[in-house]
């Protein structure tokens, strides 16, 4: 296994032509290995040392740090930007209203004339179309092919909501999810601790993977240099599960993480501190973004802590997601291997036979959507309510649109009874069904 020591943030997004208020923009560049693609096989960005931050930035955020500046700017880069025109300035809220329904349907058209076009606030876009709306010509694609379902949890099969614990799933959505799993092998894959995603979901009959694919339940026999290690159990078929975790040593370290940064945040109105195993997250979601005259706490101090306890542990990096920073192990593994790990362990890794469904809608999905990228054959749908820069090929608006399209292909597979799925492999059990 490779280690990295890398205290910079990765997958930062210098996403389309907006930047958003209070910290700096266009503060980040894209180190030489990675520039010509976005985002980039590697994950390794900097931040530019050169690019001078407005002094009212800084009072804004309340750091004079350029390093937690950069992290900061990549975080919100993960949230609903505003809109600036080429000419500089903020558009007035009509006008960004406009700007940003104008993109997102040109973003997720199949074809749209704006994708062609340089206009003022959009200088040109990919097109990510919907995966609904697409529906039909995807299934010609899956003729004849296992569909193995992979969903993220947060902001995918639950909305995003203040209180990370409050973060609960519809019945309607776990009965989708349910049927679902009846027809195709179906895993989780969360940035969550296992445990705590599986008590959101409470299903069995799905495979889990948490802390961004670094605690992963499934078949024991391992497979194609993934030796299996960890806790073995049975499950009710009498198959041997294995948990597999390749950072398990990192667990006395996260704990120790935890606790430091639990320390720091107490006195922090609104930080929440989430001990995710191999994963802490730091949420800033009810933190002031700014300090007034009444918080003296806002992003920037509670950033700061971050870096100060980040600096100790140099076997750790940092991660952004949704107005959270992570701490995790420096690994190379993420929900991308994860997917792979699955589908070698389960026997699906043919990639003519198999059509893995990828649905995220984090930063950190888009290491799944490069890996099913890669593997060429996949349907990876990004669940974005703006125009993001991402490598998923399709998109849905969110929870809500995965519902629909979740229950579409069930409908679909019930009208595809033997054309289409292989019948399901020997192997495929749920571990959740053992006694552990
Ligand atoms: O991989 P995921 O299943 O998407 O998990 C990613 C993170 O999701 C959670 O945080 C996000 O959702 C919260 C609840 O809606 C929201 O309050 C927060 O701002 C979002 O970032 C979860 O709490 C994190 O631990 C996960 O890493």
């Amino acid at each position: 296994m490779a280690w990295r020591s890398n205290h910079q943030a990765v997958y930062p997004d210098p996403s389309l032509p907006f930047s958003s208020p209070g910290c700096p923009s266009a503060s980040l560049s894209i180190s030489s290995t990675t520039a010509s693609s976005y985002p980039p096989s590697s994950r390794t960005l900097t931040f530019s040392k050169s690019i001078p931050i407005p002094s009212k930035k800084i009072e804004a955020c309340n750091t004079q740090n350029k390093e937690v500046l950069g992290w900061l700017d990549a975080m919100k880069a993960q949230s609903p930007p505003r809109f600036e025109s080429y000419m500089g300035g903020v558009l007035d809220p009509k006008a960004q209203e406009a700007a940003a329904v104008a993109q997102y349907s040109a973003w997720r058209a199949s074809s749209h004339p704006l994708c062609d076009l340089h206009v003022y606030f959009v200088p040109k876009i990919e097109n990510h179309p919907s995966a609904l709306e697409m529906f039909d010509e995807l299934m010609e694609e899956a003729a004849g092919k296992q569909i193995v379902v992979f969903l993220d949890y947060d902001g995918t099969l639950s909305p995003i909501v203040e209180d990370p614990d409050r973060a609960y799933m519809s019945d309607l959505m776990r009965a989708t999810v349910k049927e679902v799993a009846t027809h195709f092998p179906t895993a989780i894959i969360s940035g969550r601790g296992r445990e705590k995603v599986y008590d959101f979901v409470q299903l069995a009959e799905l495979y889990y993977a948490g802390s961004h694919g670094m605690d992963i339940m499934g078949p024991a026999e391992g497979c194609n240099g993934f030796k299996a290690t960890g806790t073995r159990a049975k499950d009710k078929k009498g198959n041997e599960v294995v948990f597999f975790q390749p950072a398990s040593k990192f667990l006395p370290m996260m704990d120790e993480v935890c606790k430091l940064l639990e320390d720091k945040a107490q006195s922090i109105p609104g930080a929440k501190i989430e001990h995710n195993k191999y994963c802490v997250t730091i949420h800033f979601r009810r933190v002031k973004e700014e300090m007034s005259m009444t918080d003296h706490w806002c992003w920037g101090p509670l950033a700061e802590q971050v870096e100060i306890v980040l600096k100790s542990y140099p076997e750790l990096q940092l991660t952004l997601g949704r107005k959270v920073l992570e701490i995790r192990p420096a690994i190379e593994w993420d929900k991308g291997k994860a997917v792979e790990f699955l589908l070698k362990s389960l026997g699906l890794e043919d990639v003519d036979d198999v059509l893995p469904v990828y649905l995220g809608d984090d930063r950190t999905d888009e290491d799944a959507f490069m890996a099913l990228n890669d593997r060429g054959k996949a349907f990876s749908i990004l669940v974005s309510t703006v125009a993001k820069s991402t490598n998923a090929l399709y998109s849905l608006r969110d929870p809500s649109e995965v519902m629909t399209f979740l229950q579409t292909l069930v409908r679909w597979r019930e009208g595809h009874p033997q054309s289409l799925c292989k019948p399901a492999d020997e192997r495929w059990f749920s571990p959740y069904g053992a006694s552990l």
